[in-house]
């Protein structure tokens, strides 16, 4: 068992009955030319999220956690994302910015694009799970409830891109199906304006779970080591 200094309190779990869940480290959230770029999001300090990432990532390997990465996105004709019968059509900035600009058309979240890529400084390894996801929530239209319950996982550390969209969404679904969710602040960014963090993390803090961050993270599953954070 390990505890783990977060806001507003402490958590006791085991690691190896743990997950550490990547969401959504795609070129389309993280790097310029992406969607969120492309859409006018400001993406120009991701940098530091994908470093600590990968430290969090090799701390959690290392303690024998379940590490889960998520893509966010749809088959290149966009039947998964939803006509205009679906919401997603209408609120989705990626189908927006795309109408708005044709010549993007089927290239933005389209599954084998650049988009839709994982960043190349984050890559899964043998062991990991690799899951799609069609909507904001990890939870919805995928297999992670059952990947979870079937290893008897009940605590959930969060990472990725973005805090106030598909993490605060999947780490609420979680809160609701008796997940205990923890997100690493600093493995994380927002789309939007830094208040959007900030309430993010207000809420996940005192709402839907708990907050710390990665040196906390990497020192409560390996006292003895060290690390360089971002
Ligand atoms: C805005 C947005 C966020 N996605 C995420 N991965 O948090 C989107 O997908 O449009």
């Amino acid at each position: 068992m390990i505890t783990l200094n977060a806001r507003p309190e402490s958590l006791t779990f085991a690691p190896e009955r743990s997950a550490l869940i990547v969401v959504d480290m795609q070129n389309a959230y993280t790097s310029p030319g992406g969607y969120l770029d492309l859409a006018g999001f400001d993406v120009s300090a991701t940098q530091p999220v994908v470093d600590n990432i990968n430290i969090a990532v090799a701390a959690a390997r290392a303690a024998g956690m379940l590490i889960i990465w998520f893509q966010n996105g749809w088959d290149s004709d966009y039947v998964e994302a939803g006509g205009p019968g679906s919401p997603n059509y209408h609120k989705s900035n990626a189908l927006k910015t795309m109408r708005q600009r044709p010549e993007l058309q089927g290239t933005l979240l389209a599954k084998g694009s650049w988009d839709y890529a994982l960043v190349d400084a984050l890559q899964p390894q043998p062991g990991d799970i690799v899951l799609p996801k069609p909507r904001y929530s990890g939870f919805f239209n995928t297999p992670l409830d059952s990947i979870l319950r079937s290893r008897g996982i009940r605590h959930l550390v969060f990472t990725g891109i973005a805090t106030n969209v598909c993490v605060e969404s999947t780490l609420r679904d979680g809160f609701f199906l008796e997940y205990f969710g923890i997100v690493l602040e600093d493995a994380t960014h927002q789309a939007g304006p830094p208040f959007a963090q900030q309430a993010a993390l207000f809420n996940i803090e005192t709402f839907f779970g708990w907050v710390s961050d990665v040196q906390t993270f990497c020192t409560a599953l390996s006292p003895q080591k060290l690390v360089n954070i971002a």
